[in-house]
Parts: C-alpha cells; structure tokens; sequence
C-alpha cells in the first residue's frame, strides 16, 4: 500500500532531526549568499558539520573558500541565508535581537586573528577579562575569575599589563582568557596565531588546548598553520563552501600519531574527490564507479567511442 501524505511528511521530518542529532554544532545543508552592487557571492553551498561537546576542531581551506563565514555564522555575527546552524540547543536563523545578544555574551567566545582587534589598549589585561562579565551583569569574584583565567593561560604575570606592554603572543593568550570570562560553551578562533612567529603560536595553542581540556569547552580553531592542524584530534578540510574531507588523528599502541584522512560523504552520496587526486588520473566530467565487496572504485571515464 502506498503511504499517506502525512506518513511521507513524517517520515521527511524524522530524516531532518535525525542529522546531527543533539551534537554541539550542528549545521545541515547550510548556505550563506552575499549580495553586493547585484552581485551574488555563494560562500557557503550547502555545508554539512557536526561537532561533538569538548571537541577540539581545525578548520582548514584555501583562502575564500567559507572558513571565516562559517566562524561568523557560529558566533552569531552572521545569519546565513538558508539551512541548520544550531549550536548548544540555540537555533542560530531564528534567534532575535535579544537572544542574539544573549547568545553572543554567554554561549561563545570569540578571538580574532589581529591581536589589537580582541583587547582594548586602555585596559589592563585583568580589566580585559573582567569586562565581559561586567556587561553580562555578572558582579561577583570578577578579579578572582579574571586572575584564575589569566593563570591558567601562562599570562597571570600581565594582569597589570596594557596591551603595549605585551607582546602579541601574550596579547593572544589574554584574549583567550577574555574569550573564556563568562564560562562560555564555545571557543571560535579565526587565524589567532596568524601574525605570531611558529614559537609563540605554539604557546597560544597550548592555551587553547589548555581551555579545552582543563574547562571542557569546545574550541572550533580556522587555520593555515600546519602546526595547529598537526596538534588536533579532527582537522576538516573546507573546498568552495563545503566540507569536503576531515582528518582524524589518533595514537596507536607503540604512541605513535596515526593521521588518516577521509573524504566527507554528505547525506545524498555526493563526495570530494581531492583535486591532485583528478588531475593525476585526468579525471573530469564524470567517472566510472564499480562497487566491489568492501569498497568502491572509481575510475576514468571510457574513452568516447570516436563515431568513426
Ligand atoms: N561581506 C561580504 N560580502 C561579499 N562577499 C563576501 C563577504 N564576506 C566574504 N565574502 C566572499 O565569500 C567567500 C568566502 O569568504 P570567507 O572570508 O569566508 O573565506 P575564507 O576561507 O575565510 O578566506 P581567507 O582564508 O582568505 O580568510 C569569498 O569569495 C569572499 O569574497
């Protein structure tokens, strides 16, 4: 018997909730479009993402490819035109004004790659962190937070520093703290050790690490540093506004990192082929693909008969 109309329905919304289910982050089919002088821009095409609470994830991609978008649509700065962004339960396209504000003071925390951009110079590092609980209405033990924080970053030493006093590592690792000030269950990183030499980067990613791990939060990191990307447990790969491969790195037996790369297989079948991969196999237009016991292979397509 054919099914009803509403069993088809039900059916469909099933389907849709069962994406992501509760994950942290979860964004489904997700389309960001920028229109500007008429010109449509289509920076996100239908990103698919799913992160897990206290996760510790890399974004990586060439440069226009979506990575800051995404950042900007899971900070709440952004709404994207179409699909799922949820991120700790909140619905990030239906969210109001209020709700927005709310979600941005409390739920994540945000570093920006520019070091001057995360700190105000007129303020004492301590003051820096203790700033955002104030605005949050949050009035007790902000000092003792502030300087917990501070401590816990490798930085408890600037807490009287204005930010010319410090350098731009320390500046990061005080803008993570300020990030953290209000307990938030999110960490979002664009670049932040863009403009950092390899040596001090590393001391800022060791604080991020360190708010994952010791804090529980989850920290979402967009980077071109291949240090940063070779230090996380999951590295996704972003191509043309789309996931398109992610690597997971894990430690074997003897304690050695074993990093395995994977293509993303999205909900409908449609994956990635790495573009090195096509072109050392001429592979354009379309492929041949036989499914074998345990695996599918892919090949060039035939060559075209020549009608001759
Ligand atoms: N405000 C905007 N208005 C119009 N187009 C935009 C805007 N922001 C981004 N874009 C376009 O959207 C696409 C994705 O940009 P995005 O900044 O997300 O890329 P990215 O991967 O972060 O790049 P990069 O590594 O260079 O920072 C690009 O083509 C960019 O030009």
């Amino acid at each position: 018997m054919n099914p009803t109309l509403s069993e088809l329905e039900a059916k469909a919304t099933r389907q849709k909730a069962a994406f992501g289910g509760d994950a942290h982050i979860v964004c489904d089919n997700l389309v960001r479009i920028y229109k500007t002088e008429g010109v449509e821009v289509v920076a996100l095409q239908g990103l698919d993402l799913v992160i897990d609470k206290g996760e510790l994830v890399a974004i990586v991609g060439a440069s226009g490819s979506g990575k800051s978008t995404l950042l900007n649509v899971l900070s709440g700065l952004d709404v994207p035109t179409a699909g799922v962004a949820r991120v700790a339960g909140t619905d990030l396209l239906s969210m109001n004004a209020r709700d927005r504000l709310r979600y941005r003071r409390s739920v994540v925390g945000f570093i920006w790659q520019q070091t001057a951009r995360n700190l105000l110079p007129y303020l004492t590092a301590r003051e820096n962190v203790e700033l955002p609980v104030k605005l949050a209405g949050g009035r007790r033990e902000r000092r003792e937070r502030a300087d917990e924080l501070l401590e816990l970053l490798g930085v408890g030493y600037c807490a009287n520093r204005r930010t010319p006093e410090m350098s731009g590592g320390e500046q990061q690792r005080v803008a993570i703290a300020v990030a953290l000030a209000n307990s938030p269950q999110l960490v979002l990183a664009d670049e932040p050790t863009g403009e950092l030499d390899s040596e001090t980067s590393e001391l800022v990613f060791d604080s991020l690490r360190k708010a994952n791990r010791e804090l529980g939060v989850t920290v979402v990191v967009v980077t071109h540093d291949p240090l940063v990307s070779e230090q996380v447990d999951r590295t996704v790969g972003i191509r043309d506004g789309r996931t398109s491969s992610e690597t997971l790195r894990r430690e074997d037996a003897e304690g050695h990192i074993i990093a395995e790369e994977y293509a993303v297989l999205d909900r409908v079948g449609r994956l990635q082929l790495p573009r090195d991969f096509m072109n050392a196999l001429d592979m354009e237009r379309r492929v041949r693909l036989e499914l074998e016991s345990d695996h599918i292979g892919v090949w060039p397509a035939r060559e075209e008969p020549s009608g001759e």
